[in-house]
C-alpha cells in the first residue's frame, strides 16, 4: 500500500497547500491556523484510519457498510479535528442532496451494500463506484465527502478481494490539474448514470 503524498487510497492532503487562512468553525484545534497545517494534520489522521482498514483485508465486522459506520468512518477520519465529522450537516450546499434526505440516502447505500455484498469480480468495482459516486453525490457532511468516499470505495474494493484504487490525490484536489477535471467529469457523467469514465478512471489508478 502507497501511503506517499503523491498517491494514496483516499486520504487527505490537499492541492491547496498554502499559507492562507480558512473557515475554522467547527475546528478543535486552536493551533491551526494555516491551510498547510490544516492539510497535514488531515493527511495524517485519514492515513491512520486508512491504514487500519485497507494493511490487511477489512473484515464485515469491522466495516459494515451499515448507516451508523458510514457516518462513524467520517468520524473516524476527522473527528480529533473537526466537531462536525460524522454529523450529518444542516444546511444546503451546491453540491449533494437536501439536508432533509441525507438520512434516507445512506440508507439507500446501507441497503445497495447489504445487497451486493456477495457479488464478486468485475460486478465489485462497478459496486465499488456506485457507492463512490451516490456518497459524494448525497454529499453528506460539511466537508471531507470526496476523501470518505474515496476511501469507503476503497474498503469495499478490499473487502471483496480486489486491489484498491491508488488515487493521485495531488493531482485530485488540485483545481488546476486535467487529472482533476477528467474526474469531476467522471462524477458527473455517474450523475446521468454511466458510470463507465468512473469505472475507467478506477482501473487506471488501480493498484
Ligand atoms: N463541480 C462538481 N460537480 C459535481 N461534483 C463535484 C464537483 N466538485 C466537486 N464535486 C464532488 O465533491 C467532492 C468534494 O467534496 P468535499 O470538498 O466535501 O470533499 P473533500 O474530501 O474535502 O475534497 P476532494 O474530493 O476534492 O478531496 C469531490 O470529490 C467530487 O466528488
Amino acid at each position: 500500500m502507497s501511503t506517499g503524498r503523491g498517491k494514496s487510497m483516499g486520504l487527505g492532503s490537499s492541492g491547496k497547500d498554502d499559507d492562507t487562512p480558512f473557515d475554522g468553525s467547527g475546528l478543535k484545534l486552536r493551533a491551526i491556523k494555516t491551510r498547510r497545517e490544516l492539510n497535514e494534520v488531515e493527511f495524517e489522521s485519514i492515513l491512520r484510519v486508512t491504514e487500519k482498514y485497507l494493511l490487511t483485508k477489512p473484515s464485515r465486522k469491522i466495516a459494515p457498510f451499515n448507516f451508523d459506520w458510514l457516518l462513524g468512518l467520517h468520524r473516524e477520519m476527522l473527528g480529533s479535528i473537526w466537531s462536525w465529522a460524522g454529523e450529518i450537516r444542516a444546511t444546503e450546499k451546491n453540491i449533494g442532496v437536501s439536508p432533509r434526505i441525507i438520512t434516507a440516502e445512506l440508507g439507500v447505500i446501507a441497503m445497495e451494500a447489504d445487497k451486493r455484498h456477495d457479488e464478486t469480480g468485475a460486478l465489485v468495482i462497478a459496486a465499488a463506484a456506485e457507492f463512490h459516486h451516490r456518497a459524494v453525490w448525497v454529499h453528506p457532511f460539511e466537508d471531507g465527502n470526496g476523501r470518505w468516499a474515496r476511501l469507503l470505495a476503497n474498503i469495499w474494493l478490499m473487502q471483496h478481494d480486489q486491489p484498491a484504487t491508488l488515487w493521485p490525490v495531488t493531482d485530485l484536489r488540485n483545481t488546476a490539474s486535467p487529472i482533476r477535471d477528467e474526474y469531476i467529469a467522471a462524477i458527473k457523467q455517474a450523475d446521468v448514470r454511466n458510470y463507465g469514465p468512473l469505472i475507467d478512471l478506477h482501473h487506471r489508478f488501480s493498484e
